[in-house]
């Protein structure tokens, strides 16, 4: 068959294809390629054998030619074959990209601090295309809402269907579905074009108290939509109504409501507690059917809360379209939400107590393509994953790989800690990285290579004694990223804090391969650098699952988490090590809390 080929279009007899360097779509441990290749290959055959026009022109000797073959929904994919010296090769791109797609099916609010016009702001924020079905067109603004008028459901149909049958929707997210009718057609066209997931606010009241959706809808709500919702995110009003009017007034009830409303058949719940009365933070429960998460924010001090919760909803739908798993969603947008509130507290738009946002905040700090809001959690250092170029090599495995693998498992915070590796292929390594740690949330130090931070855009870097002075980094950085320093005593988490340091990795708490020369601190050793440090502690050094939970148990307030390298890298299955790890931490940081 090969020889055939070759013999139509004068090839030699050797074929080979390559993949386009910014081809990332190999899978975790680097198998598949060798099937991508042949896919490939054949491919370019099949077009080859399938137009006569092709074919019947011969190749010359550093002649190229490209095909382009259209796939629709996912764009155009260019064939372009070289006849090379001796080989002849086939490299594959895409012309034309598919951008991630968020459909919302909300009211307008022509004050745009909420509804569609939130949802468009929140997902252009995020880098992500949106689509509007409006069902209801409000007359509203920062003191309340003057008045409502329905779309009729025929026409709320209609939009569904153009937008539906025409422009490939990842994920819809709902807001304000003010009658039955309109629910259940929403129900019927999602049930027609099923996408790959629902994000349902069951929006009922807005901020100033009126309502936008009666009790009517809750049956259907509870029938159709809930069951079908990947996420449903009511605040304490809504939570409430759908659970026929209970109190909620603690976590301890949202809790409660969570797993009340998990049982009514969406996968997730996330109540949230913008309203909860005298709380400090702005605290919301996430309930997945097994775990409980509190997410706990700073309550910003500002009126410019309206419309928080479209954003938040949006969000989510945006990161998921993206490609993230619900939780770190969740987290990356409640992040955003908190800094878009934070940098939008002192604007003044209206006369009302109901002011919005500034969900574009992002521009204006022109925070480059970051996907991530930066803004140090001393929680993320929970399970703290160090890379090893050696052991991946080891293990045979690219560093993106063993990262997404770490992520995968529970990893909270990943350093790249490459001494073997090139400038310009960690480099490459650590943008391939940052985009596998921008979809699931997590941030990205490097280590040592403030240069290498810069020209990535990481979140951060670790530093050690003899390496770049804290300070010196910290205005190279600027203050937006992450700095941390490995601290062996307290007077150097004392210089660490001072110098401006978001937290101290201390160590090696045991002893260890990974690093030549080190001194073993022991668990005395952390307690004593964590008792006199100021900055959030990360333990480091020989730790793993047999002993992890005996470094956590040491409670200490500041210890935050465990730094692992081998106990991860240098283990067959990346992701499950990291499983069994976050689990241990978790269940000690539970215990000890
Ligand atoms: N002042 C605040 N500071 C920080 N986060 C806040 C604040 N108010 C609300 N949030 C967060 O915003 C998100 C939306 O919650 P909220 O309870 O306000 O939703 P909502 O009532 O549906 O909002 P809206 O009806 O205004 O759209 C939650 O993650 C909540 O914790
Ligand atoms: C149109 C619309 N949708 C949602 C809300 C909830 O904030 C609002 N106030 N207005
Ligand atoms: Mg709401």
């Amino acid at each position: 068959m090969k020889g055939f080929i070759a013999s139509l279009v004068n090839l030699p007899p050797l074929i080979a294809s390559k993949k386009d360097d910014n081809d990332d779509r190999s899978d975790k441990d680097g198998h598949g390629k060798g099937s991508a290749k042949g896919a490939l290959i054949v491919v370019y055959l099949f077009a080859l054998l399938s137009c006569p026009s092709i074919h019947s022109r011969r190749l010359q000797k550093g002649q190229m030619q490209v095909l382009t073959l259209k796939f629709q929904p996912y764009g155009v994919l260019n064939l372009k074959a070289v006849y090379e010296t001796d080989v002849f090769a086939v490299t594959s791109g895409c012309s034309k990209q598919r951008v991630p797609h968020v459909l919302t099916v909300a009211g307008s609010d022509s004050g745009a601090g909420a509804g569609i016009q939130a949802d468009l702001k929140a997902c252009a924020a995020r880098g992500v295309y949106c689509t509007t079905v409006i069902t209801a067109v409000t007359a509203q603004n920062t003191v309340g809402v003057q008045g409502v008028n329905i779309v009729p459901e025929r026409f709320v149909s209609e939009q569904l269907q153009s937008v539906l049958s025409d422009m490939h929707v990842d994920v819809v997210k709902t807001g304000m579905l003010p009658t039955v009718g309109i629910v259940k057609v929403l129900y019927d066209r999602l049930k027609q074009y099923p996408v790959q997931a629902l994000v349902v606010d069951p929006v009922m009241v807005s901020t100033s108290g009126d309502v936008l959706a009666g009790p009517s809808i809750l049956d259907t709500f509870r029938d159709q939509l809930l069951p079908m919702a990947d996420i449903v995110t009511p605040n304490l009003k809504e939570a409430s109504a759908l659970l026929g009017g209970i109190k909620l007034q603690t976590v301890s009830d949202m809790r409660s409501a969570a797993k009340s409303i998990y049982s009514m058949g969406p996968r997730n719940v996330l109540v949230k507690g913008g309203d909860l009365p005298a709380s400090s933070d702005a605290v919301d429960i996430f309930f997945d059917g097994l775990e409980f998460y509190e997410l706990r924010s700073a309550r910003i001090q500002t009126q410019n809360c309206h419309g928080t919760g479209c954003t938040l909803a949006s969000c989510i739908a945006a990161e998921l379209a993206k490609g993230s798993q619900m939780l770190p969603a969740v987290r990356v947008a409640k992040h955003y939400v908190e800094t878009a509130l934070d940098y939008s507290k002192n604007i003044l738009i209206g006369n009302g107590l109901q002011g919005p946002f500034d969900h574009l905040c992002k521009l204006k700090r022109s925070v480059r393509n970051s996907s991530r809001l930066q803004r140090f959690d001393p929680d993320d250092l929970l399970l703290y994953a160090v890379t090893d170029s050696r052991m991946n090599s080891k293990w045979g495995r690219s560093i993106a790989d063993a990262v997404k693998a770490a992520i995968e498992g529970g990893a909270t915070i990943v350093q790249l800690r490459e001494k073997d590796t090139e400038t310009s292929n960690f480099l490459e390594a650590a943008k391939k990285c940052l985009e596998v740690c921008r979809s699931h949330g997590v941030p990205l130090l490097i280590n040592d290579r403030i240069d290498v931070a810069l020209a990535c855009d990481a979140d951060g870097v670790h530093v050690g004694q003899s390496d770049m002075p804290v300070h010196v980094a910290r205005s190279l950085l600027g203050s937006e990223k992450i700095i941390g320093v490995s601290c062996k005593t307290p007077e150097q988490a004392h210089e660490a804090w001072v110098n401006g340091a978001d937290y101290i990795g201390s160590g090696g708490v045991y002893s260890t391969n990974t690093k030549a020369n080190n001194i073993t601190i022991g668990l005395d050793g952390l307690k004593t650098v964590c008792l006199a440090s100021k900055l959030p502690v990360v333990a480091i050094g020989g730790i793993g699952p047999s002993n992890a939970h005996a470094v956590m148990e040491l409670g200490l307030e500041n210890l935050k988490g465990v730094a692992v390298v081998s106990a991860l890298f240098d283990r067959e299955c990346i992701s499950s090590e990291a499983r069994k790890l976050h689990a241990l931490v978790l269940e000690t940081t539970k215990k000890t809390t």
